[in-house]
């Protein structure tokens, strides 16, 4: 029989859900390990498609291997004509991220091999999924805005193809580069609460659609991936660095909390990841003539420090690069989930390889002995 556990940890902080061959938050390093690889010198060296096949397959792809992975991204990225109907259904409350949901649940059953839950299915699942999410990103949006959809581009590389899908612009070199590198880092995290989401959903033998639009939902609230938008709207709010530094310290003051700053593992350090972005942008700036974003991103980096003791996570730089690149704000958690299938996919390939049912227990404090008296 079971011993009793009594252990509570809010938030389940620091306990070990699974064990897993995919990624490690060494904090202590300063590395997030992928698959053995540090992630930011895969974001500096290879591309998205690379890092894909990092995590699906477990091993780099050589050049033939790449050629192929990305053929078949471009092969795969049209959507069913019904689809579009399904995501379009008039409604004055919907979100970008709403319509993702909706879309990635929706294109299950479009899916033959929606049940199969071998390794070799869930991988061409993913790949399905990650070659029609940025498609149903982009055109999902431009739908709902009146926009005509935008043909995915089968030439141009997987960045280049979503960043001018969700532009409608072609992106030059540095353009591309800045957002693959933006994909690379936003891929795979260990087990963040939408990786979490989606493993429990996987572990009761469900499916890999089912498991990401679970992810979806968990993905969509500011203290996850909804904060990179929420930086965005902050920063525009505040206009200018005397703004930020104004609107920075009333919402401090007023006990909120600032989108972009924090984290359940790194804590009191800085995410390697935000360190990347903030490069990225510098360059952004540079290509623009206009350094004025990144020292007001900077002026917020400090205050944080200084009042919080609080540094920056990701989403903080992330969404400035997103915005010197033209995206609209609202496709910004979009484009992180878009990413994040990559890492998601291999976590459902590897909860369905070896598979327990998540069930926790609890902590009871509700009252016992209670008896009904009949009327
Ligand atoms: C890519 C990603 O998804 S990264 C996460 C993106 N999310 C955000 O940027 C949202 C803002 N950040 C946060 O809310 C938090 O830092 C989280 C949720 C990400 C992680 O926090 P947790 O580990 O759960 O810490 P917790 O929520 O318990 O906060 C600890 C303390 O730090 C404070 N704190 C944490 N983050 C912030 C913040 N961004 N702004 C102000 N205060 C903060 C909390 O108010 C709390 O203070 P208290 O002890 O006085 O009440
Ligand atoms: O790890 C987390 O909790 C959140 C995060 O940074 C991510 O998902 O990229």
């Amino acid at each position: 029989m079971m011993a009793e556990q009594t252990e509570f940890r809010p938030g389940l902080e620091g306990i070990i859900a699974s064990e897993t061959d995919i990624s490690y938050l060494d904090v202590a390093a300063e590395q997030i390990v992928i698959r053995g690889y540090d992630l930011i010198e895969l974001a500096r060296t290879v591309t998205y498609v690379d890092v894909v096949g990092l995590l699906l397959d477990g091993t780099l792809p050589d050049e033939a291997q790449q050629t192929k992975l990305a053929a078949e991204l471009a092969a795969e990225a049209a959507l069913p004509d019904a689809i579009w109907p399904i995501v379009a259904y008039p409604a004055p409350h919907k979100e970008a991220m709403d319509i993702l949901r909706t879309g990635i649940s929706a294109l299950a059953a479009f899916d033959e091999e929606l049940g199969d839950r071998s390794r070799e299915a869930n991988r061409r699942k993913a790949l399905r999924l990650l070659a029609k999410v940025p498609n149903l990103v982009a055109n999902g949006y431009r739908l709902q805005t009146g926009q005509a959809p935008i043909e995915p581009k089968r030439e141009l590389s997987y960045g280049a193809n979503f960043l001018y899908m969700l532009t409608g612009r072609l992106p030059d070199e540095r353009e591309e580069r800045a957002f693959d590198q933006s994909l690379i880092v936003y891929s795979e995290h260990e087990m963040p609460n939408s990786t979490f989401v989606a493993r429990v959903i996987a572990s009761t033998q469900s499916d890999l659609y089912g498991a990401l639009t679970g992810a979806v939902a968990s993905l969509k609230g500011t203290l996850h991936g909804g904060a990179n938008e929420a930086v965005m709207y902050m920063l525009q709010e505040a206009k200018t660095p005397e703004g930020l530094e104004k609107l920075m310290k009333a919402r401090l003051a007023g006990k909120e909390r600032i989108m972009g700053f924090g984290h359940r593992v790194y804590m009191k350090k800085m995410d390697p990841r935000a360190l990347l972005m903030k490069e990225a942008l510098a360059d952004l700036c540079e290509r623009r003539g206009s350094r004025e974003l990144y020292e007001m991103c900077e002026l917020g980096e400090r205050i944080m420090r200084e009042e919080k003791g609080l540094y920056p996570n990701l989403d903080y730089y992330a969404a400035p690069v997103y915005y010197l690149l033209g995206i609209p704000i609202d496709l910004y958690t979009p484009i992180f989930l878009a990413s994040r299938t990559a890492g998601i996919g291999a976590h459902v390939m590897e909860q369905h390889a070896n598979n327990r049912l998540f069930r926790p227990r609890v902590l009871y404090n509700g009252p016992r002995g209670l008896r009904p008296t009949l009327q």
